[in-house]
C-alpha cells in the first residue's frame, strides 16, 4: 500500500564558490537563516530541517509556501533526487513525476526511443510498450519530431513528451511542481482530463503550488512550508480558511 514517512529530514545544499574565508564571514555574519557551515567548514544552504510527516493513501497533499520555502526540494527529495543529509525517508509504492521535464529524459535518443526506454525501465511486456508507446506518441503530438533527437526540442515540445510519457501511466504516488499546468493553453485543454484522471487514479499525490484554486480543487491536506520547516499542517480549509470566507 502506497505510503510517505519523513522523520527529521533535512537536506543541504554545499555553496562551492563561497570556501573564500572573508566573504563566508561576511554572508554568515548578516545571518541568513539558512546560510550556515557544515561539520567540514562548507558553507551550505539549509534547504528543509527537520521535517516529520506521515502521507497515507487517499491523501492528496499540497505543499505551499513563499519563494524559496522548501516546495521543491521536498518534492525532489521525495523522488530519491536528492539524498537527505539527516533523518530518515520510507517511500512505498511505485512513484511518477512530473517535476523536471528533462529528468529521465535522454537527450541523445529520440523522443520514441524515450518512450520505449521507459517502458523497459518499468519492466513493460513488449505489447503493453507498444500502447505505451502509440498513447504517449499521439497525446505528445510531435509530429516528425517524435523521431529526432530530443536535445533539439524547444522547451514546450520537451514538456509535451515528459507528460505524455509520464501520465501515460497510472503511478500509485504521483509527485507533481506546479509549472506542470501551465503548458500553453491548447496543450493545457487537451492536459486536463489526463491529469484529472492521473490525479484521482493515483493513491497519493504530493503538489507544489502557489495557486490556491488548484489547492482546493484537488487536494486533502496542505502543508505550509517556510524557510525549509513546516510551519501548518492540516486540511484545507484549516490551512487556508473555509472557502468563500
Ligand atoms: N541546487 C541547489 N543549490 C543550492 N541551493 C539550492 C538548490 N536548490 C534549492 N536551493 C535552495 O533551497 C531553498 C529552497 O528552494 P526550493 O526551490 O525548494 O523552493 P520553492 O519553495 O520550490 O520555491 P519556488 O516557489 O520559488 O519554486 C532555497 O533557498 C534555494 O535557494
Amino acid at each position: 500500500m502506497a505510503s510517505i514517512s519523513a522523520r527529521g529530514l533535512r537536506i543541504e545544499f554545499p555553496l562551492y564558490h563561497l570556501a573564500a574565508r572573508s566573504l563566508k564571514k561576511r554572508l554568515l555574519a548578516k545571518a541568513a537563516i539558512r546560510l550556515k557551515t557544515d561539520e567540514s567548514n562548507r558553507v551550505v544552504v539549509s534547504a528543509l530541517s527537520e521535517l516529520t510527516f506521515d502521507i497515507s493513501r487517499g491523501e492528496r497533499v499540497a505543499l505551499i509556501g513563499t519563494n524559496g520555502a522548501g516546495k521543491t526540494t521536498l518534492l525532489r527529495t521525495l523522488a530519491g533526487i536528492y539524498e537527505p543529509v539527516a533523518g530518515q525517508l520510507e517511500v512505498h509504492g511505485e512513484v511518477g513525476s512530473l517535476i523536471d521535464p528533462a529528468a529521465g529524459i535522454d537527450s541523445d535518443s529520440t523522443g520514441r526511443e524515450n518512450i520505449v526506454l521507459r517502458g523497459l525501465y518499468r519492466g513493460m511486456s513488449e505489447s503493453q510498450i507498444a500502447l505505451l508507446e502509440a498513447d504517449a506518441a499521439e497525446f505528445a503530438g510531435l509530429g516528425e519530431f517524435l523521431d529526432m533527437p530530443t536535445r533539439g526540442y524547444s522547451a514546450g515540445m520537451q514538456v509535451r513528451l515528459s507528460f505524455a510519457i509520464a501520465t501515460a501511466i497510472t503511478p500509485q504516488i504521483l509527485l507533481m511542481d506546479e509549472w506542470f499546468l501551465a503548458g500553453d493553453a491548447d496543450f493545457m485543454l487537451k492536459a486536463e482530463e489526463r491529469l484529472t484522471r492521473l490525479v484521482t487514479g493515483a493513491d497519493i499525490l504530493v503538489i507544489a503550488t502557489h495557486d490556491m484554486n488548484v489547492v482546493r480543487r484537488w487536494c486533502t491536506r496542505v502543508i505550509k512550508l517556510e524557510a525549509g520547516r513546516i510551519i501548518g499542517d492540516g486540511t484545507v480549509d484549516e490551512i487556508l480558511g473555509p472557502a468563500g470566507a
